[in-house]
């Protein structure tokens, strides 16, 4: 994979209909740059979700709707072009009014997403994990809704409805909204911080278009593992900032160690090997274009491939 994906937006959103339709686990985990989704790819997984809470740390920012529309477009985009796989964003609540959140689908549609999911709260928003949300009422989230799915130009782009109701109005109320938002048109339903699998199972027997299911961690919901969440009858397992908890955990135990010791080589055995990084990033095909490029040799065993 040389430089770009080879594969065109349309297949992506295709291809990410067709395997949510499959009835089979979808286990998707959050980058934390466009490399991480390339390694994402590599391990075999099979979709990339770009988390709201992810972009804002990345800026140094707290994910209370400070980012934009433009700037969470413009790193999409950057990760779409060095993955094959099918990537759905966080939009968070759209970034405005209904004709905002239009305008949020046609951008995140252009930075060639499978998907993107809206949510119904307020600004500003928070972590769906966290106490003091506010919510819409339900009629303006489905304008929203309705104002997406208006502006989608491409029937396969994935529009997913999140609601934040559970831990503000309850289950019912919770489910009750869900129904509504597939009745705008949302194509699949991200119902957030359920806190037990009785309420997975109350979502799931009341809503029939595919579920998501958020197992962020030190949040409200149980880190519930594939196979409970396959027979729960659940389509997609979301580890939005699971990548970015491990690598900053990392990195700061790094830092810590090359402050305390004075070198980096105690830490040789937990880092990626250059010839790891050569191999993710492809390195050696970029001798098709110029075999001046990986005409080095790495000390031996740390040769990509070797
Ligand atoms: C899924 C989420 O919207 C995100 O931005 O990744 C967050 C995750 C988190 O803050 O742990 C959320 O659940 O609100
Ligand atoms: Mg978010």
């Amino acid at each position: 994979m040389v430089l770009h994906t080879r594969t065109t937006p349309a297949e992506r959103r295709r291809a990410f209909r067709e395997r949510l339709g499959s009835g089979r686990l979808l286990r998707m985990p959050g980058a934390v740059n466009p490399l991480s989704a390339r390694l994402i790819q590599d391990t075999g997984f099979e979709a990339v979700y770009l988390s709201g809470a992810v972009l804002a740390a990345d800026l140094g920012l707290p994910d209370i709707g400070l980012t934009t529309s433009t700037e969470i477009a413009a790193r999409a985009q950057q990760t779409t072009r060095v993955t094959d796989l099918p990537v759905l964003i966080d939009a968070d609540t759209g970034f405005g009014e209904p004709m905002n959140a239009a305008r949020t689908v046609q951008l995140m549609e252009d930075a060639g997403l499978a998907g993107l999911h809206l949510e119904d709260q307020v600004n500003p928003k928070r972590c769906g994990h966290l106490d003091g949300k506010t919510i819409t009422p339900r009629e303006e989230m489905a304008r929203r809704i309705r104002g997406a799915v208006d502006a989608r130009r491409d029937p396969d782009f994935l529009l997913m409805a999140r609601t934040d109701a559970r831990s503000v109005e309850g289950l019912d109320a919770a489910i009750a909204r869900a129904k509504a938002y597939v009745d705008a048109g949302a194509d699949a339903i991200f119902p957030e911080a359920l806190t037990d699998v009785s309420e997975y199972e109350a979502f799931r027997q009341a809503v029939d278009v595919p579920l998501l299911a958020n197992l962020t961690e030190f949040g409200k919901t149980p880190l519930l593992d594939a196979a409970t969440l396959e027979n729960l009858g659940y389509d997609i397992a979301l580890y939005p900032v699971t990548l970015l908890r491990l690598a900053m955990g990392a990195v700061e135990d790094g830092l810590r160690a090359i402050a305390a010791e004075g070198t980096q080589e105690s830490l040789l055995p937990r880092m990626q090997t250059r010839s790891r990084l050569y191999e993710l990033l492809d390195y050696e095909a970029y001798s098709a274009f110029d075999s001046a490029v990986f005409d080095f040799t790495l000390p031996p065993g740390n040769r990509p491939g070797t």
